[in-house]
């Protein structure tokens, strides 16, 4: 007695184990996954694709004309055909900036650290550099197997050169590029960015090898680049044809001019969310933000870590307490919340904060809560809630839809109704709890002889029915009288019924109906039969018409 007292408190605290388990997943699991869902997008930097969907469509809306203070000198194809192929002696360039001498400053967007072949040719375009004044280069880094490698002008012309800045440019997760630093080096970042140091407002340049050589790139002040609105882009000379002026030419003075390369085929155009863009172009559009005060301040990582994370702990602590009928509002409340922050920071502080694929996130989890929870409902609508089996509303729309054949069509339907022999007597004896008890067990018993196309439904008080739609006489007959035995089988003590345990009377009918079938003629039928069974003795199962199975010997 004690190990059968044992073994069912082992099984229903595993019962009730599963049971906790559940209604916990059911309060924080859609939490949980938003919040694994965070970590994925914080791993990914916070620039997951409709992050940057959002970001493009702001500097859309926000975007201004090209400056008129910027001019492109460009090495384009007809400069190439005139000019021969590159690279070109250096004494050209070292002309050509002697014919942009009314240039605010000169941004040389070419890379001349080897030195030519004739070291005249160096000298030449350094003289003319010093003659200008006003001249920067480019420094850039590169790959050296695998290590970072700052690869700088020959020194003669850092000597000669106004300032120096770094071409660090980030490509995003879609290969585009959107972002620049305003310092970066190897192991610190003490050189200015190309685009800001033409502007002559960051701190001079320091010559390659001043520096401590860590390994590694150090980056600082990353920036959004607002490009310009409008397909007309910043006014561009041809280099052949300054080269080829004489006098003054107009279109640069007082300008800041970038010289560079234009041609698609040498390698330096990349994509951008505005269209392919050479480099030049893209240096140009950074210089126009910082001279406008346009550039957008991103976060750096650890602040993009705690801006993502706190909105996912703050759901997950606060989503318990929120009423499951109100999750949808909430939820889509906060999401909306998210995106204003968005927004209102880039506009009104020139800020990115990437908090769309969050929004994202929190509105698609809601939705799904709330899917899953309609569904909840529907179920413990149509449940009984004692015994686990359906209601008789599940039980009338099942028979409803079970009757109902398109096309006057035809189709066998099994329905068996079961009743508790003298329960009436077993809740006077045991009272009302242990009754509750014998139908959930009744319950139990129903479930499991139900076929899966069945349905097993408590239809009343101490009535329960099966419902079999499309089966067989025989089939149905079987069924009924493997619950009738199977109740019986349990060998519930009840003194004052037949046999002294729990048994139950059954009315099955069986029939092929159609459209036109009638519901309740089928269910005054098994009723009838039910009623019969009862008559006759109880424990038994009574086919509408005839007695199939003869009274259980536990009740005779
Ligand atoms: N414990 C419990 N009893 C219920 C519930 N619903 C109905 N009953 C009882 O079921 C009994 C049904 O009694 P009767 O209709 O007289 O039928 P019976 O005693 O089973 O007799 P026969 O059907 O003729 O064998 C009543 O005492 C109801 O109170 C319920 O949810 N829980």
């Amino acid at each position: 007695m004690r190990l059968i007292i044992m073994r069912l408190n082992s099984k229903r605290s595993r019962y009730l184990a599963k049971h906790r388990t559940l209604a916990w997943l059911r309060r924080h699991g859609m939490p949980i996954v938003v919040m694994l869902l965070t970590i994925a997008v914080i791993l990914h930097q916070g620039s997951t694709r409709i992050d940057l969907w959002l970001l493009d469509g702001l500097s859309e809306l926000k975007a201004s004309p090209s400056s008129d203070d910027i001019v492109i000198v460009a090495i384009d194809e007809r400069s190439l055909s005139q000019l021969g192929s590159w690279p070109w002696p250096r004494e050209l360039h070292a002309h050509l900036l002697d014919r942009l001498h009314g240039a605010r400053a000169v941004a040389l967007d070419l890379i001349i650290a080897d030195p030519s072949p004739q070291p005249e040719s160096d000298l030449e375009l350094a003289r003319a550099m010093r003659r200008h004044g006003h001249v920067y280069l480019p420094i850039v880094v590169e790959n050296a197997e695998g290590k970072p490698k700052e690869v700088a002008p020959l020194p003669a012309l850092v000597a000669a050169a106004k300032g120096l800045g770094t071409l660090d440019f980030e490509r995003d997760s879609d290969g585009l590029i959107r972002r620049f630093y305003l310092h970066s080096g190897l192991g610190a970042p003490v050189w200015p960015a190309f685009a800001t140091s033409v502007l002559g407002t960051t701190r001079k340049a320091v010559p390659p090898g001043s520096m401590a050589t860590l390994d590694g790139w150090a980056r600082s002040g990353e920036r959004q680049i607002p490009y310009f609105s409008g397909k007309v882009g910043y006014p561009t000379l041809s280099y052949v044809d300054v080269l080829g002026s004489t006098g003054n030419i107009d279109a640069i003075q007082g300008k800041i001019v970038y010289v560079g390369v234009t041609v698609r085929g040498m390698g330096d155009v990349y994509r951008t969310p505005v269209s392919d863009m050479p480099g030049v172009v893209i240096n140009a559009a950074a210089t126009q933000g910082a001279m406008e005060g346009s550039l957008i301040k991103t976060l750096d990582a650890d602040w993009l870590t705690w801006l993502l994370l706190c909105p996912a702990l703050l759901w997950l602590l606060v989503h318990p307490f929120i009423r499951p009928t109100s999750v949808l509002a909430v939820g889509c409340g906060a999401a909306l919340a998210l995106l204003l922050c968005s927004v209102t920071a880039y506009f009104a502080f020139r800020f990115w904060l990437p908090l769309a694929s969050l929004a994202l996130i929190l509105l698609v989890s809601v939705l799904v809560e709330s899917i899953i929870d309609q569904q909840r409902f529907k179920k413990l609508a149509l449940t009984d809630a004692l015994t686990g089996v359906g209601n008789r509303l599940c039980f009338n729309e099942s028979f409803r839809s079970a009757i109902n054949m398109p096309n006057g069509r035809q189709r066998p339907i099994g329905l068996m109704i079961l009743d508790i022999d003298n329960f009436k007597l077993y809740n006077d004896h045991f009272g009302h709890a242990a009754g509750d008890d014998v139908l959930r067990r009744v319950g139990s018993v129903l479930l499991a002889a139900c076929p899966r196309k069945g349905l097993a439904a408590r239809i009343g008080g101490e009535e329960f029915a099966i419902l079999l739609p499309g089966a067989g006489k025989g089939e149905m007959n079987a069924v009924a009288e493997s619950v009738r035995a199977n109740l019986e089988a349990l060998r519930i003590p009840h003194p004052a019924n037949g046999g002294g345990i729990v048994t139950c009377s059954v009315g099955v009918v069986c029939r092929a109906v159609g459209a036109e079938g009638n519901q309740r003629e089928l269910f005054v039928e098994a009723d009838e039969a039910l009623y019969e069974a009862k008559k006759n003795g109880r424990n038994q199962v009574r086919v509408a018409g005839r007695t199939i199975v003869p009274v259980s010997p536990a009740a005779a």
